[in-house]
């Protein structure tokens, strides 16, 4: 079985790649960094160790291709594959479309892609960028054929420091749930993937639980002068602030999903756990990285905030205080950092979060995150 997997970084070596491998595919994976891929072909294999334990898995049967240097490569890979994987980020997708669809349009036999992003609908965005690169007839023809399954996934993996490039250190959690509703051809069995048919609760869990969490952890400990997520979660008021506003996208959860108040408290005691993991050094600079993204209309902040307000009729405050910190997020490496502080200084914080968070005006939000805002800068 043939996995074509793009995106060979953190989550793609450190989680999919793992379990793909485990369940006894052979990887292609697709990158555009020439080191990694000139690494992987060198070497064949790479390191997959457990943080906190002396548990490690070797990954084999795998090689590389540059898709900026060989992407007729890539697209003889996609048109021979049984599954393609993507975990790029998803302002990435479009980027990886062409040669997806490229890839697509001649096969005769089914197959599943699944968009391995932080967001809720990650595939449906690939398959949006994906057919937009065929005609109407080629479309229709690919659609019939190919799944793009949504898909949740959940496992800590921080930047690396190793010597050896490829190796990889993981949190032991993991989680990785696809919509079986949408598969097509035979269904997925990989040890450790869960099929549901409706991901719904599972994506919103996980993203408003665990992102919004860490979210917390990245912005209030940027916003203190903090470098990691460990010296965040130290930092009493910052861990009160993280169960406060976990407690507020909980509120919304258990309402919109039926989850017990016990069942989620321990569903959120487990993510705190996992963010405190002292085997792991995570830096806030990428928990934090494209705060634009971040302060979607979807994304981990502002929609557990927003629907606090329906359901509520009243203000999440801690939620309102770490989008106020997104909002003053400062990181020199970061372009979205950046591109925020010049939207800020041209709109305002008003006109900023209509913007990027499609907030309508009048919007109760917009008047509490301002009074928040002022009252930290
Ligand atoms: N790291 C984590 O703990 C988790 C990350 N995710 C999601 O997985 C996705 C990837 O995140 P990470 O692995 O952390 O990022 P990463 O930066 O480590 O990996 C992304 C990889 O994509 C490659 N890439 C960039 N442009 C490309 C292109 N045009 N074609 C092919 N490859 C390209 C990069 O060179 C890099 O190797 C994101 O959507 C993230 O939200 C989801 C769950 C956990
Ligand atoms: O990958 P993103 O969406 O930029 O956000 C970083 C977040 O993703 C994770 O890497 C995995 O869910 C978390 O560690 C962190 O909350």
């Amino acid at each position: 079985m043939l996995a074509v997997h793009f995106g060979a970084g953190n989550i793609g070596r450190g989680f999919i790649g793992a379990l793909l491998h485990k369940a006894g595919y052979e990887i292609v994976f697709v990158d555009v960094n020439t080191e990694l891929i000139d690494q992987i072909n060198d070497r064949q294999r790479y390191t997959v160790e457990l943080a906190g334990s002396d548990d490690a898995l070797e990954v084999t049967n795998i090689s590389g291709i540059n898709s900026l240097t060989r992407p007729e490569d890539v697209v003889e890979q996609v048109k021979q594959a049984d599954l393609v994987t993507t975990a790029v980020g998803p302002s990435i997708l479009s980027k990886v479309a062409p040669l997806i669809a490229e890839g697509l349009k001649d096969r005769t036999t089914s197959v599943n892609v699944i968009g391995c992003e932080n967001m809720i609908g990650g595939s449906d965005l690939l398959k949006k960028h994906v057919l937009a690169h065929l005609n109407p007839e080629l479309a229709a023809r690919v659609e019939e054929r190919t799944g793009f399954p949504n898909a949740a996934v959940d496992r800590i993996v921080p930047d690396q420091a190793h010597e050896d490039k490829l190796k990889v250190t993981v949190e032991p959690y993991f989680e990785w749930v696809v919509d079986s509703s949408s598969l097509k051809g035979e269904t997925l069995e990989i040890d450790g993937l869960k099929l549901v048919e409706d991901l719904t609760p599972y994506i919103e869990r996980k993203l408003f639980t665990v992102n919004t969490g860490h979210a917390v952890a990245a912005y209030l400990g940027s916003y203190y002068g903090l470098q990691t997520i460990n010296q965040a979660l130290h930092d009493h008021q910052i861990l009160s602030k993280i169960k406060g506003a976990l407690h507020e996208s909980g509120n919304v959860l258990i309402k919109k999903y039926g989850f017990t108040k016990a069942e989620h408290e321990k569903y959120i005691e487990t993510i705190l756990s996992r963010f405190a993991n002292p085997e792991l050094s995570d830096e806030v600079s990428r928990v934090g990285r494209a705060p634009i993204r971040k302060l979607g209309p979807d994304d981990r902040l502002i929609r557990p905030a927003v629907e606090y307000v329906e359901w509520n009729n009243e203000i999440p405050v801690d939620l309102v205080e770490v989008i106020a910190a997104a909002l003053l997020y400062k990181q020199d490496q970061d372009q979205e950092a950046a591109e925020l502080q010049s939207l800020l200084k041209e709109k305002g914080v008003k006109g900023t979060l209509m913007e990027v968070s499609e907030l309508s005006e009048g919007h109760p939000l917009l008047e509490a995150v301002e009074e928040q805002f002022q009252s930290m800068s």
